[in-house]
């Protein structure tokens, strides 16, 4: 089954906010960008919304799609759609109690993400 999961890359001047996935999830103990299923009857833009409120707290005023990528887990297919979040009100924090960071773009590459992201971080550091 494909999962459809959005995905937001929260900028700062040339900052991102990541967040570390709980031990005891797909993917956990790897840092993501926040972001969660897309749920039926949802649009992915609406997904992002809520999402990025429930683990961040913040309100998404305006966000650009960036890009879009299919991955195989093998145990898991997902869709990410991946949004740069360009405005916002509230301030990015855990609220899910999950560990956070905001990173220079120079530095996100010493952060170990799940292997969907690896063309992500090479696009946000090369851009
Ligand atoms: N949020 C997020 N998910 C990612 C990233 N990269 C990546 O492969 N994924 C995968 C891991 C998961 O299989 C899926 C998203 O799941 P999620 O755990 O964020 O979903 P959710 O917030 O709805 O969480 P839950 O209700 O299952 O607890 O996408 C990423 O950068 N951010
Ligand atoms: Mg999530």
């Amino acid at each position: 089954m494909l999962v459809k999961v959005a995905v937001g890359l929260i900028m700062r001047n040339d900052q991102v906010f990541i967040a570390l996935r709980d031990s005891t999830k797909h993917q956990g103990g790897l840092w993501e960008f926040p972001g969660g299923k897309v749920e039926s009857g949802e649009s992915v833009e609406l997904a992002l919304s809520r999402e990025l409120e429930e683990e961040c707290g913040i309100q998404v005023s305006a966000c650009e799609h960036f890009e879009t990528i299919a991955h195989d887990y093998g145990d898991k297919q997902v869709e990410l759609v991946f949004y740069k979040v360009t405005e916002f009100s509230g301030e990015p924090h855990g609220k899910e109690n999950q560990e956070v960071r905001w990173v220079s773009l120079s530095q996100l590459h010493e952060f170990a993400f799940p292997e969907a992201n690896v063309p992500i971080v090479e696009a946000l550091t090369s851009k």
